[in-house]
């Protein structure tokens, strides 16, 4: 072969595959053993394709005669794909360490709600912000998931609840796509929150006459590419007959739904996901047996966010029932002013020590699981020939030592890899 190819990795003492015969997502047994290759190279290609991953011996012969932008030799080093984390609130102004302390002497998270804090205190913030200020803020958190391996992130809407500032969310995450690296799945989620002065039936009415179809506009003017629809479906927040209603009017955009449910109280959100064909439900602290067998049927992802039942003191979710019900179960960081957490390793550490699942089960859930989440599993979330070249390197010969040593992925991490192109490198505390 003696074209040009973008990055060789070569010589790792273990490449993680996760699956290899264009699996879309993972369950039960195929939980078990995750596809790995001792002594392995990877190789990308100028288009920023995976072209292959194999044997190193098998891709040495083959690319005998190839010439390469970058060569990495990984001796004594593990290859994983891009972490993708699949649910997270990035944009927003106004930290609430404030609130931390209130929850830490005891006020659950629907008490500092209904006190006007919460979600109301960041939304106050937000709309008082300039798109500049959020989109350097934002910029700063990506790269700060970068640098912890997340290579595919869910971005959502959802601290503006009116027009205008649910807009300059959707465009600061746009701008944030077009600049940076790491890739983006957008998410409109102005049903985040019932906006003060408002009931739920005028706030889904304004989100289904006033800003959804603002949004088609926009997407159909090319100016904006929303990717999924959200709703808080939660007592006190959006009902039942609202969430599905908003739900609907999203799927028939053409977004993919994608909502929190069955949080804080069982609300038979499962059920309805499950029957509206969403792509995923986040959360599920909640769930019932009926939503679980709902979900399994209807191969819609369960989004498990273990920083957030950590942080509230929550009951954790059934990851376990889910697991042995056939659910295709992923992660995310839940990121947000409640829960300030950027590192999918220490989400995977807590949904092993927490949530009792396996180390395979977390990487899995946090790739190709969460991939399917957002509707990407085709092009992310395993290293297989022409999905992105999106990828870590690790300092350490076993793959399980980024999930084992807790708060350890600064020092494990030496590359992070986007299309073939290396975004960080810990050696030199470059981040591009
Ligand atoms: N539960 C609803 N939304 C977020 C919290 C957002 C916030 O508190 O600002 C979540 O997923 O945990
Ligand atoms: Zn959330």
């Amino acid at each position: 072969m003696s074209s040009n190819h973008r990055l060789l990795v070569r010589n790792a003492k273990q490449v993680v595959l996760i699956c290899s015969n264009g699996e879309k997502y993972l369950t039960k047994h195929g939980l078990q053993n995750l596809c790995v290759i001792e002594n392995g190279s990877v190789v990308i290609g100028s288009d920023g394709l995976i072209k292959a991953a194999g044997p190193a011996e098998t891709i040495r012969a083959q690319y005998a005669g190839a010439t390469f932008d970058k060569v990495i030799d990984a001796t004594g080093m593990c290859v994983l794909p891009g972490l993708v984390d699949a649910h997270t609130h990035p944009v927003w102004a106004g930290d609430r360490v404030h609130e931390f302390a209130m929850k830490l002497a005891g006020a659950t998270y629907m008490d500092v709600h209904r006190a006007g804090g919460g979600i109301h205190f960041t939304v106050e913030h937000t709309r008082a912000a300039a798109a500049s200020d959020l989109l350097s803020s934002l910029s700063g958190r990506l790269v700060r998931m970068q640098r912890a391996g997340t290579t595919l992130v869910e971005c959502k809407s959802g601290y503006g609840l009116e027009l205008q500032t649910e807009l300059k969310m959707l465009d600061v995450i746009e701008a944030a796509r077009r600049a940076l690296p790491i890739n983006i799945s957008l998410t409109y989620c102005g049903a985040h929150a019932v906006p003060k002065g408002k009931t739920v039936a005028e706030a889904t009415q304004d989100i289904l006459q006033v800003q959804l179809p603002r949004l088609k506009q926009r997407m159909s003017a090319g100016t904006l590419s929303v990717d999924n629809i959200d709703v808080f479906c939660e007592q006190g927040v959006f009902d039942l007959g609202s969430t599905r209603s908003i739900l609907q009017a999203g799927r028939d955009m053409g977004l993919n739904i994608n909502f929190h449910g069955d949080e804080l109280h069982p609300m038979n959100s499962a059920q309805l996901g499950a029957e509206l064909g969403a792509l995923a439900i986040s959360h599920l602290e909640e769930v019932t047996d009926e939503g679980i067998a709902a979900m399994a049927k209807a191969k819609t992802a369960a989004v498990l966010l273990p920083t957030t039942a950590y942080i509230l003191r929550l009951p954790q979710p059934r990851a376990r029932d889910m697991l042995e019900a056939g659910v295709i179960v992923a992660l995310g960081s839940d990121f947000n002013p409640n829960a300030y957490c950027c590192s999918m390793p220490i989400v995977m550490h807590l949904a092993c020590v927490n949530m009792r699942m396996s180390m395979p089960e977390a990487l899995a859930a946090a790739t190709i699981n969460a991939a399917y989440a957002l509707g990407r599993s085709h092009t992310h979330g395993s290293l297989e020939v022409n999905k992105h070249g999106d990828l870590l390197i690790l300092n350490t010969t076993r793959w399980e030592h980024l999930i084992y040593q807790l708060g350890g992925h600064q020092e494990l991490i030496r590359y992070v890899v986007v299309k073939g192109n290396v975004v960080h490198d810990n050696d030199k505390t470059m981040d591009l």
